[in-house]
């Protein structure tokens, strides 16, 4: 089932300044895809436009049955709930003021979804494998692994379709890029995720499917291990030369 395509999709920061050209692909449910590209590449501009932070200059994205319309609040709320979010910095994308009850309740009251939210919190910390009574300390308490769990928590507790990661796991060091990636692929078999990443190999441990992107243009797409054993594109070839460490 077709979660959110893109289709056509053009973007310009500026009119003489076009980022991306032409992108179409598909999210469809249960397929994770990974996003990958150079710096540059376009791929923060894309979740940009899948957050609805901004709108497509060209093309359409399409979610269900309805053109992802950032202007219309009931449309949003709707696909606030099936689409959230994992940013790249455990640090700073939480609140260091306020305790893990209330970061990951976040999404819950911005939905205003009804009733007590204090067991979808606690299912949600349990199923990134923290203790509940992590709830009752501040994010400074944690470390970044630890937050980038937090993080993933309030992502997942308004139960959403689709998880939008950007970069993850980047800042992460190897053992706990390791244990987040199993963590993201165990909570895929609930929901369905959008790896952003520069590192082809957490790509391939975690995505079905790959889109590679080039100044802001997709050059290939489809199955990860058929690309990554075949690569057709110059540009993917070079992507793939230049990682150390692939898995077989
Ligand atoms: N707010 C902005 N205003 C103007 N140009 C921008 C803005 N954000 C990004 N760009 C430009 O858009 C292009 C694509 O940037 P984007 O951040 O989407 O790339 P990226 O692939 O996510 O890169 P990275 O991997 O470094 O995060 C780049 O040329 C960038 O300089």
């Amino acid at each position: 089932m077709s979660l959110i395509s893109l289709d056509n999709v053009a973007f310009g920061y500026s009119r003489k300044q076009q980022v991306l050209h032409d992108v179409s692909f598909n999210l469809r449910s249960g397929v994770n895809v990974g996003l990958v590209g150079e710096s540059g590449s376009g791929k923060s501009t894309i979740l940009k436009l899948l957050l609805g932070l901004a709108r497509p200059t060209g093309g359409r994205i399409q979610f269900g049955d309805a053109e992802l319309n950032p202007g219309d609040r009931a449309f949003m709320r709707d696909y606030r709930r099936a689409v959230q979010a994992v940013f790249q910095d455990p640090y700073s994308s939480l609140d260091p003021r306020q305790k893990v009850q209330s970061i990951i309740a976040e999404p819950l009251r911005a939905l205003r979804i009804p009733g007590s939210h204090q067991e979808a919190v606690e299912k949600a910390i349990h199923d990134v494998g923290l203790p509940v009574d992590a709830i009752d300390r501040y994010p400074h308490e944690f470390s970044g692994g630890q937050r980038q769990r937090i993080a993933i928590a309030r992502a997942i507790v308004a139960r959403p379709q689709l998880i939008l990661a950007d970069e993850a796991v980047s800042a992460l060091d190897l053992s706990t890029r390791a244990r987040i990636v199993d963590l993201l692929k165990a909570l895929s078999e609930e929901m369905t995720i959008l790896l952003v990443s520069h590192d082809l190999a957490v790509v391939a441990a975690l995505c079905e499917e790959i889109v590679i992107l080039e100044k802001g243009k997709v050059v290939e797409s489809g199955r990860t291990a058929d690309i990554l054993a075949n690569p057709a594109h110059p540009y993917t070839q070079k992507l793939l030369a230049s990682v150390p460490r692939m898995p077989a």
